[in-house]
């Protein structure tokens, strides 16, 4: 609210010395009726209409940003906002019969109030057809660039790339830890074989919804490939990571996942792996993660081998 004030100081201080100069002239001119003269509807009617049209105002201010369409609008709703004032004003204040000027005060302002009206709502459609036009150019953009995955709502591979290499830099400007947590599920391939790939995409889904809330707010999630996630962690060392990593592959472990077939609990495994950074870029980076993934993945036998 103080914002909208600062912003629109100059528009709501001209409406509110235009609403008080009209009930000046009025107590000037006029003689206050009594109560018994009071019409209750119309004090209902007039002054409802004036105060939603000052919501509206309020409301419109608040949604737009400053510029030519949002003031065709105020000034529009202003005025007709000051033509319900000046009508609700007569049902307190008798003016004498002589007195022509307060037919052009209610009934001048309401025409022209609704001429800049429907001027500011053609240009705000206008408007909006171009924001809408750009959303769309954006949205394929995205969707050409595949950064945005069909399945999870999370990004992709590609975006991972782009924000790692970010990442990087920026943690050796800031000599900053930089590290990644690759989660992969066990034998997933079966989940949907067993259960169908709209069940597998539902578990993909609560997946993600899981990690998600297993991370901070720094933390970035994206959909490697299938069932195959990675978390870039700024600002996080080695112990931290694989500590990270530890405590996703329990709450994988913990899911209860309710087949939506049969209701029975899908159980799942997940295998882990994190690295940190060390000085190399993107791909390498990505390449020692995939590398050290495959060793948790092997059986313990192997690894003795
Ligand atoms: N439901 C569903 N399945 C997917 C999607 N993307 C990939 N998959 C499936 O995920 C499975 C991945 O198979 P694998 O890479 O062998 O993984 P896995 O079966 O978990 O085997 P391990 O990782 O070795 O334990 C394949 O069956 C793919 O068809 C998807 O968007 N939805």
């Amino acid at each position: 609210m103080p914002s909208l004030l600062k912003l629109h100081r100059l528009k709501l201080a001209a409406l509110l010395l235009a609403a008080n100069l009209g009930l000046l002239l009025h107590l000037a001119a006029g003689d206050l009726k009594p109560l018994a003269d009071w019409v209750w509807l119309d004090i209902l009617g007039e002054g409802g209409s004036a105060l939603l049209c000052l919501l509206w105002l309020g409301l419109v201010l608040k949604s737009r940003p400053a510029g030519r369409v949002t003031n065709l609008l105020a000034l529009g709703l202003g005025c007709v906002f000051f033509s319900w004032w000046v009508d609700w004003l007569d049902e307190f204040i008798k003016l004498p019969d002589a007195i022509g000027w307060d037919h052009w005060l209610e009934s001048g302002p309401m025409p022209v109030g609704l001429i800049l009206l429907t001027l500011g709502i053609y240009h705000w459609h206008r408007e909006q057809l171009a924001i809408s036009a750009q959303m769309e150019k954006r949205e394929r953009l995205f969707r050409e660039h595949r950064l945005f995955d069909q399945v999870t709502p999370l990004n992709t591979a590609g975006y991972l790339r782009l924000q790692l290499e970010q990442s990087l830099a920026e943690a050796r400007d800031e000599q900053q830890a930089l590290s990644l947590v690759i989660l992969d599920l066990d034998d997933f391939s079966s989940l949907n074989r067993l259960h169908g790939h709209a069940e597998g995409d539902r578990v993909l889904q609560a997946l993600t919804q899981l990690l998600l809330l297993n991370l901070r707010r720094q933390d970035l999630l994206c959909r490697l490939a299938g069932d195959r996630f990675v978390v870039l962690l700024p600002n996080t060392g080695e112990r931290q990571a694989r500590q990270l990593a530890e405590e996703l592959r329990l709450a994988v472990s913990h899911l209860a996942h309710k087949a939506q077939a049969h209701g029975e609990r899908l159980q799942l495994q997940a295998s882990v792996a994190s690295v940190m950074a060390l000085g190399e870029d993107a791909d390498s980076l990505l390449r020692r993660l995939n590398l050290a993934l495959a060793r948790a993945k092997q059986p313990p036998y192997a690894h003795s081998a």
